[in-house]
């Protein structure tokens, strides 16, 4: 059943490996010395082109898990099936082309440029130069850098955020079906971990991997997962479902326990700005003659204009009376825009950006920062109002049905098996 190594195009470099399936069964890992196993006996599949994300306490045993899936830590016990080929015995080298990595703080090489870096396994698996040269501007576009500007640098002349990207890119590289990623995004600021998972969602949108994701971060599981295992003690499954059955639904105690509070607003994290109704708002570019946008922004109606920088880019916010005051030049004029939210950003990520504005509206932006739209705060209450009702009418259609099951239950126990009325 392996899609993969068919699809694999030879003449170009274009992403064509969709994902591949996954299948743990009774998967155990127990390290020399250690009084129990690390891992014992986990068994869950994963469909070919889902994301899973594997979330728990510390020392849990998510990293081990993940690891035994590539064979950086060899299973004491069980069998692991990629795409339903049994790759528990085969050479674990041969392995990894199938399965990408990507690990908290990239694990760059220093000495290395970013090219280099990113074309380490396509040249261990002999790729002809011209061919890897072209796969890396590939990569590196698709991870949202110019490859003009970062082909050459070397990892320490980049940003935590950047060489988180180079790092995913590296992973990429040789375009396995199944990518493993172990806390990728934990060592980055927040706002720069928020647009790395807009961009992993992004990603995913176009390549439909089978990505398997550790984090002990609730909401970044809720954010990037189709599917999440909450696992307990010794990687034993609690819950293995969606962040919606997750949420309103949890297992037992433990599961509550990581959820945590405010069920409601982490709601709010599974729905995209792409799902909800962007307001078209005036823009002007820097180019644009002060006469011009004064013009403009009187005939829209509005009390302030966006002003884009020349790769159309949101730069500031300006109301009539920075105009007024900006006597001939804009360089002093208006708020600059601090903060903007992806197409994939979630409506929490934009509730947060509208809060934290005092004009309560945030830009929202394309894959290289260009202007979309805006998402205000309106915009946002009737669409959080939209959810939390369609929940509310599917709860109460659960119960609803819930009930209708009991009561057919007891009629058939009171009619008995011959539909004979009891006397
Ligand atoms: N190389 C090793 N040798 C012995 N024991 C180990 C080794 N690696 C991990 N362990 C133990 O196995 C258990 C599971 O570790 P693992 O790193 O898989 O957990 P984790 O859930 O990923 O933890 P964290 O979230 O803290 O990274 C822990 O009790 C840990 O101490």
């Amino acid at each position: 059943m392996s899609e993969t190594a068919a699809q694999e195009t030879t003449a170009h470099t274009a992403s064509t490996a969709h994902g591949a399936s996954i299948e743990l069964e009774n998967l155990t890992k127990h390290y020399p010395g250690g009084a129990q196993p690390a891992v014992d006996g986990v068994s869950m599949e994963i469909k070919a082109g889902e994301t899973v994300v594997f979330v728990g306490p510390s020392g849990c045993g998510k990293s081990t898990t993940l690891k035994m899936i590539n064979r950086l830590i060899e299973p004491t016990g069980g069998r692991i099936r990629i795409g339903g080929e049994d790759v528990t015995d085969i050479d674990p080298v041969k392995l990894r082309r199938k399965v990408g990595y990507a690990i908290q703080s990239a694990g760059l090489f220093p000495h290395m440029t970013v090219a280099q870096n990113i074309a380490l396994v396509p040249r261990m698996t002999g790729w002809p130069k011209a061919r890897i040269r072209a796969r890396v501007e590939e990569l590196l576009d698709l991870v949202g850098l110019d490859p003009g500007e970062f082909r050459g640098r070397y990892p320490r002349r980049l940003s935590g955020g950047q060489q988180q990207r180079v790092g995913v890119a590296r992973a990429l590289a040789a375009d396995p079906p199944v990518l493993l990623m172990d806390e990728p995004f934990g060592a980055v600021d927040p706002i720069t971990r928020d647009h790395l998972q807009d961009e992993l969602i992004r990603l995913q949108h176009e390549l439909h991997k089978t990505i398997v994701f550790v984090t002990h971060d609730f909401d970044e599981a809720i954010k990037l997962g189709d599917r999440i295992a909450v696992l307990r003690e010794r990687s034993h499954i609690a819950q293995f479902d969606t962040p919606e059955a997750i949420l309103t639904n949890p297992a037992d105690d433990f599961v509550s326990g990581f959820v945590g509070a405010g069920a409601a607003l982490k709601r709010l994290n599974l729905t995209r700005v792409r799902d909800v109704e962007m307001r078209d708002y005036p823009t002007v570019t820097v180019d644009t003659p002060l006469q011009q946008i004064f013009g403009h922004l009187r005939s829209s109606g509005e009390s302030e204009i966006l002003l884009l920088d020349r790769r159309r880019r949101p730069y500031k916010w300006l109301r009539r009376g920075d105009l007024m005051r900006a006597k001939g030049s804009l360089a002093r004029a208006g708020t600059l825009v601090h903060d903007t939210v992806t197409r994939d950003g979630t409506l929490r990520d934009a509730l947060e950006a509208v809060l934290t504005d005092n004009a309560g509206r945030v830009a929202v932006t394309g894959r290289r920062g260009e202007y979309l739209g805006v998402v205000d705060m309106e915009t946002l209450m009737n669409s959080v109002h939209e959810l939390l009702e369609a929940d509310r009418l599917e709860a109460m259609e659960a119960q609803h049905e819930l009930e209708e099951a009991r009561a057919q239950q007891t009629h058939q126990e009171q009619e008995g098996p011959g539909g004979v009325t009891k006397a």
